[in-house]
């Protein structure tokens, strides 16, 4: 569950305002976020993982994030838009493993095997992370978030470099989990459609909430 209290983020020199008082509790196990380009949804998505500042409340399972980062790391996972910056390791297995230091070290190389086949990246396991395309790279940094088993993903456009079979399997394992709640900031407005509470943000604000915000939304694009 997350609960957002006059969430607002103003950047410097100028005191921008990216989110203007946002107010909402965000309680399904999916929840789409859309609109147009520079309306604040990324600004959110770093909200909630602890990335960016803010004024008000910003809590998850009813720990503020600003001063519970560290509680927080182990049960948020995030995809962020510009995948190559999220991974870290030189090689894709190395990367995944990274997420499996949970797990006792005999379990590691199974489940490291088994993440790496149900994503389709065995083939690139040896590889230099760097040396992936954007969208095996993406697809590399949806694994190693989902082995650390978070059990609130926050996905910030995880399907834009995919292939449309990538896209549809990568769809499937966003909502392929009942135990994990689902942030998903899309501009795919079908696999937005799929989520059980659609938000439309729009000038930094809230503009519209619930299954009519595509809608909405299509209608106030034109
Ligand atoms: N450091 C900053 N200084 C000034 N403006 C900023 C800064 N960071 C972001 N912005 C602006 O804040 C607005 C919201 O950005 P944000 O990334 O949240 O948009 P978005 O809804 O995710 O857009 P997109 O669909 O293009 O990804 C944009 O207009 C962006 O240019």
């Amino acid at each position: 569950m997350i609960e957002l209290q006059n969430v607002t983020v103003t950047v410097k020199p100028d005191d921008a305002v990216l989110l203007d008082n946002v107010s909402a509790t965000l309680d399904a196990p999916t929840t789409a976020i859309i609109g147009e380009n520079g309306s604040g949804k990324s600004t959110l998505a770093k909200v909630l993982s602890g990335l960016l500042d803010y004024t008000g409340s910003a809590k998850i399972h009813d720990i503020e994030v600003a001063t519970g980062r560290k509680q927080l790391a182990r049960r948020v996972g995030m995809i962020i838009a510009n995948a190559a910056a999220q991974v870290i390791m030189p090689s894709v297995a190395e990367d995944i493993e990274l997420s499996l230091r949970h797990l006792p070290k005999d379990q590691r190389q199974a489940t490291l095997e088994a993440v790496l086949a149900e994503h389709d990246l065995a083939e690139f396991a040896d590889r230099p992370a760097l040396s992936l395309s954007s969208g095996q790279l993406q697809r590399l940094a949806l694994a190693s978030v989902l082995a650390t088993r978070p059990d609130v993903l926050i996905a910030d456009e995880p399907t834009t470099m995919l292939d449309a079979r990538y896209a549809k399997l990568v769809g499937e394992q966003l909502f392929a989990s009942e135990d994990r709640q689902l942030i998903l900031i899309t501009h795919d407005l079908q696999l937005a459609a799929k989520c059980q509470d659609i938000i439309w943000i729009h000038d930094a604000k809230i503009a519209h909430r619930g299954s009519d915000a595509i809608d909405r939304y299509l209608e106030h694009i034109g």
